[in-house]
């Protein structure tokens, strides 16, 4: 397919066409950069029969390129004056398959996209800075729909849900992203690719839902609370940490080494499966 048409010129005409303000309250940084484009449409590596979900479409920097690629393709936007613009430019009458929800992202039922023809959920979005967690755990609710999402977010964030084990940036959203998805760090995006530029640098990441999951916490909400209260302290010890927290039981040095867990450890060098683990056992004992 020929590069992307959005460069900065037919960006900021479009804004002006529509008489369009970036909307903070949005988290609206339109991306221009046709070649950061293309590569983020290339790294989906897109089916003509896939079921497209596309979050937060804007003024189309991606949608059109997008929906070049597949037979049928849905966007939720929540500012009702960008869906409406986002109609007009694509001409939805021309386009059957082309859906517009105009719709908070985390209001919409993602189960209602999916069916058997027309196959799990491939997400994608360059996401609204401000809500961009929320709408992931949102999503993970929906886990079992979905094939995989493509997300821009920070890349500070990105570092965070990809991060290794041991790593400085491992931690609570790592372990809870790895516990539910295989996470793979795409591209850096520079701030010079939007419009107007965010203050951060992005970064492009893919989620590809566990169909099995290969570590399985009997309790997931337990898990989590595990997760957090042990991240709440990560410069502790997690003998330390079990014994302070009201809301985790004292484990003895039999417990830690029921789980295969040195008691002196800190939380960043347990793995997803030590956590686990961790949850599993503790989850049978008195606080
Ligand atoms: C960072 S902009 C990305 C726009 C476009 N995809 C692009 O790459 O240029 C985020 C988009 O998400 C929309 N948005 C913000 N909050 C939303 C929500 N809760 N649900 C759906 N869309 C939302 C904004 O209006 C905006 O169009």
């Amino acid at each position: 397919m020929a590069n992307s048409t959005f460069d900065a010129q037919t960006i900021s005409n479009s804004l002006k066409a529509a008489k369009h303000q970036p909307r903070k309250r949005f988290g609206q940084n339109f991306l221009h950069d046709g070649s950061v484009i293309r590569q983020i449409v290339d790294s989906i590596r897109l089916k003509r029969d896939d079921n497209l979900i596309e979050i937060g479409p804007g003024m189309g920097a991606l949608t059109e390129p997008l929906l070049a690629e597949v037979e049928a393709m849905t966007v939720v936007e929540l500012d009702r004056d960008l869906a409406d613009s986002l109609r007009i430019r694509i001409g939805a009458n021309s386009h059957p398959n082309f859906t517009i929800i105009k719709d908070n992202a985390m209001h919409v039922d993602y189960r209602e996209l999916y069916s058997e023809e027309r196959g799990k959920l491939r997400v994608v979005g360059n996401l609204p800075y401000n809500i961009s967690t929320p709408i992931l755990f949102h999503l993970l609710s929906y886990a079992d729909v979905i094939q995989d999402m493509h997300f821009m977010l920070q890349k500070e964030v990105v570092e965070r849900i990809t991060a290794d084990v041991g790593s400085k940036t491992y931690g609570r959203l790592s372990v809870i992203m790895q516990y539910h998805c295989d996470t793979d760090y795409l591209l850096t995006v520079p701030r010079g690719a939007f419009n107007p530029p965010p203050k951060v640098t992005s970064a492009v990441f893919r989620l590809t839902p566990h169909i099995n999951k290969p570590v399985v916490a009997e309790d997931e909400d337990y898990f989590a609370i595990v997760v957090r209260e042990t991240f709440n302290h990560r410069r502790k010890t997690l003998r330390a940490i079990f014994k302070k927290s009201t809301l985790l039981p004292t484990l003895s040095e039999d417990d830690f080494a029921a789980c295969g867990i040195d008691p002196q450890a800190r939380p960043e060098t347990l793995s997803v499966k030590d956590f686990a683990n961790l949850s599993n056992h503790a989850r049978h004992l008195d606080v």
